[in-house]
């Protein structure tokens, strides 16, 4: 069976870094931001709920307007509950796909900032918290996207507080720029593995 990680933390935590780190070990991490903006294009059911709920302007020529979507989404927790009714449904559906085409691994990865918000801590084995103090947060994430203070805080305000995560999280790695990262992500596989079986086999 397939020991399924959830990786999470708030922005700029550091869980893009981990999951590379995952997956430069042979564990392949299912990115919930890059599959979800897939699907917001491609999947129809999708689409049209967006629309209806948006207006056509949410597509640009068929691409997504994330602009018009942040706006939205980040503007209130009401309108963050439509957008996430609509999107995390399918999403779920389409991690739950993505497990069974990696049943050949002993261990598979999904990283979301709001993994347990979204309801996928019942679609893991593990959570895994990535964890970095506020302000380096945003200072990464402000270097990061070019983006301002006041943008990165509106979108930390609608994510679970970080107390929160911490009591829900079975694992927690520090990523504060001092504590080395490669000893615990080690300590991570380690503490899931039996035998260090967790690579994928290799292709045929
Ligand atoms: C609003 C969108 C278009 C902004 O896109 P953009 O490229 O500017 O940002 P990106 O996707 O990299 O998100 C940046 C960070 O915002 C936070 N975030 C994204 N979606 C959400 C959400 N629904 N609730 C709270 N925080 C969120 C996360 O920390 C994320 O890592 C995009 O985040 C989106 O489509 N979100 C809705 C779908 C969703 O819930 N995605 C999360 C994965 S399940
Ligand atoms: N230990 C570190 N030292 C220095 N820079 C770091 C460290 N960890 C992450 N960063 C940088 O901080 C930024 C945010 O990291 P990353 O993209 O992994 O965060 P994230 O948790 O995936 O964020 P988001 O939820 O916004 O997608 C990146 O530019 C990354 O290169």
């Amino acid at each position: 069976m397939t020991v399924r990680i959830g990786i999470t933390g708030g922005i700029g935590s550091g869980k893009s870094v981990v999951s590379r780190l995952l997956e430069v070990m042979g564990i392949p991490v299912y990115i919930s931001d890059m599959e979800t903006k897939q699907l917001m294009v491609a999947d129809n059911r999708i689409r049209g709920e967006l629309i209806a709920l948006l207006g056509e302007e949410v597509y640009v020529g068929g691409i997504l307007n994330k602009t018009l979507l942040a706006s939205y989404l980040f503007g209130s927790p009401e309108h963050a509950r439509q957008v996430n009714g609509i999107v995390h449904p399918r999403v779920k559906e389409d991690f739950r796909q993505w497990v069974r085409q990696h049943a050949g691994c002993s261990m598979a990865g999904i990283e979301s900032a709001i993994l347990i918000e979204a309801g996928f801590a019942g679609e893991v084995d593990a959570v895994v918290m990535v964890y970095a103090p506020e302000e380096v947060r945003v200072q990464r994430a402000m270097k990061r996207d070019a983006s301002s203070r006041e943008l990165i805080e509106r979108r930390i305000r609608s994510q679970m507080s970080d107390e929160e995560k911490r009591m829900r999280a079975d694992f927690v790695i520090v990523n504060d720029g001092e504590t080395p990262l490669i000893p615990q992500v080690l300590a991570l596989i380690t503490f899931l593995s039996q035998n260090n079986t967790y690579l994928c086999p290799p292709k045929k």
